[in-house]
């Protein structure tokens, strides 16, 4: 492949930047990578394994001259790093972000973004528990989708070549408007990382959590909630703090939800709770028929297959 953008900045050097740097390098799409992160022990780190060619110890030195300057930072930061490296922007440049949530981070970094430089707001749907500038690998991105969500006014030109980026590195591009990025995202991935918090917490009130029967005998399940309980709670904290609406909308639906089980339970209603069950495997189901569990087993992918029973 070709280079697409002839420097590209990264500003936060950890999943996600690491992970962007490694798909980069791999497909020679960058022609030159400099970094900056806030703690030195980072910017140590990054320079020990050659995350990036060059790593400098401020934000302005790293994007000068970027055509590409990717903001990966936790999202309550993005605003004072946009200010940060705005007088330094090069004319012509593209920002972009990698922030889980859009509206705030939107609000926050587009008064700052300078006339001439073309701010695209973006979200790759991936990640793992994992954080920090060791954590990242070429194909986290492979088959995942990358949200993006361009303001009414952005430059066409700008958005196609960073589709292009972002395609090489292996994702699957969208477009959608901010606000409903952050509804989606809060059924699709906030609450259930809350959902996975407090079970994890709720174990742990029992005492039980670091008992060894316990995480010997955990079934699948909790263990998923372990590892989803792991992840950055710098990060989280942001996620929460900043997609606050939405969030707080999903989870009392889902109160509601869970008091009409509760309540099924408590009644003895098998029935009910049958029904409930059978109509949430066919959405299951029908995500892996429809081909979008890059993750599942094979079936439902190849054509005529069916999950087990
Ligand atoms: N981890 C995921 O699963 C995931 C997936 C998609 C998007 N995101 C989003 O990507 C962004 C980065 O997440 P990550 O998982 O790479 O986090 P991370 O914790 O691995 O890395 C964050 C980096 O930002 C740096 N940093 C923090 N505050 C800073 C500041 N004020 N100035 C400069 N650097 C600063 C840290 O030193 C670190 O290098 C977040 O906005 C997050 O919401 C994360
Ligand atoms: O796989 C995981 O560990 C993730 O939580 C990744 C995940 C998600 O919820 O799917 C987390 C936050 C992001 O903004 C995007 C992806």
């Amino acid at each position: 492949m070709s280079v697409i953008y002839d420097k590209v900045a990264l500003i936060g050097l950890g999943l996600i930047a690491g992970s962007m740097a490694h798909a980069m390098r791999e497909g020679g799409l960058a022609g030159h990578i400099t970094g900056f992160a806030r703690s030195p022990e980072t910017r140590d780190t990054a320079r020990q394994i050659g995350l990036c060619d060059q790593v400098f110890d401020s934000a302005a030195e790293a994007v000068a001259g970027a055509d590409l300057v990717v903001l990966a930072v936790p999202v309550g930061a993005m605003g004072d790093v946009m200010a940060q490296i705005a007088p330094h922007l090069a004319p012509g440049a593209t920002i972009t972000d990698v922030g889980s949530v859009k509206q705030s981070v939107i609000a926050a970094v587009a008064p700052h973004v300078p006339p001439g430089v073309h701010f695209i707001p973006g979200h790759p749907l991936a990640g793992t528990e994992h954080s920090g500038p060791r954590s990242g690998f070429a194909s986290l991105f492979r088959n995942r989708w990358w949200l993006l969500t361009p303001l009414p006014d952005a430059d066409a030109d700008a958005v196609a070549r960073l589709d292009r980026l972002i395609t090489a590195m292996g994702a699957k591009t969208d477009r959608m408007e901010a606000a409903h990025h952050d509804l989606v995202l809060a059924v699709t991935s906030h609450a259930p990382h809350l959902i996975a918090y407090t079970m994890v917490g709720v174990a742990d009130h029992l005492r039980r959590v670091t008992d060894e029967e316990v995480i010997q005998y955990s079934a699948a399940g909790f263990r998923d909630f372990t590892r989803i309980a792991a992840s950055d709670p710098t990060m989280w904290r942001d996620v929460f703090l900043h997609n606050r609406e939405a969030t707080l909308d999903i989870l009392g639906r889902f109160t509601e939800e869970l008091f009409v089980l509760q309540r099924a339970i408590r009644m003895g209603d098998g029935q009910q709770l049958h029904d409930y069950f059978t109509r949430t495997r066919a959405i299951r189901r029908g995500i892996i028929e429809a081909g979008q569990d890059t993750e599942a087993p094979d079936f439902g992918r190849s054509p005529g297959a069916r999950p087990p029973e």
